[in-house]
């Protein structure tokens, strides 16, 4: 019999690792990268996104991924959905004209960029990040698509940590794969 749904991500979960007080003391930090060791377990992350896009979204114009673990997941869906990605940067990385949008997160402030005219007006855009916590990168990434009159149609992390109510500083539909509460 094949694995159900809960059970395939039970087991990305057990990939995860987690540093207790890094980067600075207080915080959990979920550490995503040990999935990649496991080509089996990339695999099942992107068969599990698709799925879940496929049943959420009519439509999908463009994937964008945010710096710099977003990147790790945008370009291997875009190519599963056979749509465009592109990508929000970090300050000072991306050439040309620029849009750009100052945010907080758990341990810092940033700024996000976007090359003007990566999303067309009417565009559906699906967000993808590997995790959300305070949700204010999530968030900036949503003003970023909407200052160029795209629409979020959905915003998509690996690793979502339910304690911090990052999801309610959304403006979208916003689904995770796995969580962590209380943990
Ligand atoms: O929900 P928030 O509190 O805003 O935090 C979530 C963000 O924090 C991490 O990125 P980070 O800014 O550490 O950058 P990195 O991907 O370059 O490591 C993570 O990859 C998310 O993008
Ligand atoms: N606790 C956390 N673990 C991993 N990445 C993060 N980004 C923001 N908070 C994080």
């Amino acid at each position: 019999m094949s694995a159900s749904r809960a059970e395939r991500i039970a087991k990305v979960k057990k990939h995860f690792k987690t540093f207790p007080d890094w980067p600075k003391p207080g915080i959990m930090f979920r550490d995503m990268f040990p999935v990649f060791r496991s080509p089996e377990i990339v695999a099942e992350i992107t068969s599990l996104f698709e799925e879940i896009v496929r049943e959420t979204c009519s439509k999908v114009d463009v994937i964008v991924g945010l710096d710099a673990r977003g990147f790790l997941f945008g370009p291997l869906l875009a190519q599963r959905l056979g749509t465009s990605f592109v990508p929000v940067r970090k300050r000072g990385k991306l050439p040309g004209p620029t849009i750009k949008e100052t945010y907080v997160l758990e341990y810092g402030e940033d700024c996000f960029e976007m090359q003007e005219g990566s999303i067309l007006p009417g565009e559906n855009a699906l967000i993808i990040d590997d995790l959300i916590a305070t949700g204010g990168t999530m968030n900036a990434a949503c003003s970023l698509v909407k200052k160029q009159q795209g629409n979020v149609v959905l915003c998509l992390v690996l690793i979502e940590l339910v304690d911090l109510k990052g999801r309610d500083k959304v403006p979208a539909k916003l689904l995770s794969l796995v969580e962590y509460e209380g943990e």
